[in-house]
């Protein structure tokens, strides 16, 4: 029996932990583990080989994607996706997990609906923003980067009485900065999600900032960048001219996606891919993906995930509510 793993879209920490349980668990199962390189763009190309316990020696502790990964505008060609499949069935592999976004789910579902690979799909992603699981790996990574920066940011903030706007990332998720802004103690908290009041956030700033407040912390999720709430500069010019604090920004951009991984990612990777290699090997027909709810682990169909948007539970956008008035 052989299975393979590959990563898909964007990388994030964990991935490594991933890759390495997957090798040492398919051995401990006397089944042949596969490791595709370059996500869907090297399954089209055949960059696939058997892997040793060398490739994923001392990888533990490293971020991003020993086998790399890509986004594949060809995957979605059939011409393509046949190829993919002769290139696995050259190794005889008809087994995958997969470690992404539901883009890479879609993928794959697509690839079983054309030629029965069974997949298991892993949410790995830094946005949090798949649709059934509480948790994606690299979360807690990112959201300890974000932490480390924010905090470094306040000290030099605090020592010129300024304020400072910081941006993460998520696309259209405001997740990282949500979660970032109640733990690092932000002042003011932009997400798509949350409506905020920029006149009563102003009253509310300028009372501390005549009592003796010192900085000014706002965190803000890219998806603000599209129209949805205020932006990133138009929050800059805001502070300086509506406030009359002097304001820096700082956008973390990819420093969020690498990284070591921090032990809940590695703890995470291990299971995550130990219990799909189980399902695997079980009498799994269908493609799936494997969630992480009310810390368990379930197993839910790819048209489940991609049933609806994902939401962020209502208690923590509430804990944040007074962050934008
Ligand atoms: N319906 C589909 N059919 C075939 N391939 C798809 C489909 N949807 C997504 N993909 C492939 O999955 C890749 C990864 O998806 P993407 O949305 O970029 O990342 P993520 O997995 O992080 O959501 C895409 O670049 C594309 O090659
Ligand atoms: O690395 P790129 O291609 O610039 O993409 C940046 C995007 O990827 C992410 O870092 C992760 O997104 P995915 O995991 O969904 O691919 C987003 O937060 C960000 O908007």
């Amino acid at each position: 029996m052989a299975i393979a793993i590959m990563t898909s879209g964007g990388d994030c920490a964990g991935m490594n932990p991933a890759i390495k349980q997957f090798v040492d668990y398919c051995y401990t199962n006397e089944v042949q583990p596969y490791l595709i390189y370059d996500g869907l763009e090297g399954l089209i190309d055949g960059a696939i080989k058997a892997a040793t316990y060398e490739d994923v020696a001392g990888i533990m502790h490293e971020g991003g994607t020993k086998i790399r990964s890509s986004r594949s505008k060809r995957f979605f060609e059939y011409e393509y996706r046949k190829q993919a499949f002769e290139n696995l069935q050259k190794h005889g592999i008809d087994k995958i997990v997969i470690l992404g976004g539901d883009g890479s789910f879609r993928a794959l579902n697509q690839f079983h609906k054309d030629f029965g690979v069974n997949f298991v799909g892993i949410p790995a992603t830094i946005d949090n923003d798949i649709y059934g699981t509480e948790y994606c790996l690299g979360v807690d990574t990112a959201l300890n980067i974000i932490r480390q920066a924010t905090d470094a940011v306040r000290d030099t903030s605090a020592s010129f009485r300024r304020a400072c706007v910081i941006e993460t990332m998520g696309r259209d998720c405001g997740y990282l900065a949500l979660v970032s802004a109640i733990t690092c103690g932000a002042e003011i908290c932009i997400i798509p999600e949350l409506e905020y009041d920029l006149d009563s956030i102003g009253k509310r700033l300028k009372g501390e900032l005549a009592n003796g407040r010192k900085y000014i912390v706002c965190l803000v999720a890219e998806g603000c960048n599209k129209d949805k709430c205020i932006s990133t500069p138009n929050l800059v010019r805001w502070l300086e001219e509506d406030i009359g604090i002097e304001t820096r920004a700082t956008i973390l951009g990819h420093v969020q996606r690498g990284g070591n991984p921090t032990v809940f990612d590695r703890l995470m990777a291990s299971e995550f891919v130990s219990y799909s290699i189980d399902k695997l090997l079980s009498d799994h027909k269908e493609g799936s993906v494997i969630v992480y709810k009310k810390s368990e682990f379930e197993f839910v169909s790819i048209e489940h995930v991609n049933s609806q948007k994902y939401k962020i539970r209502e208690d923590l956008l509430e804990l944040a509510k007074r962050l934008v008035n």
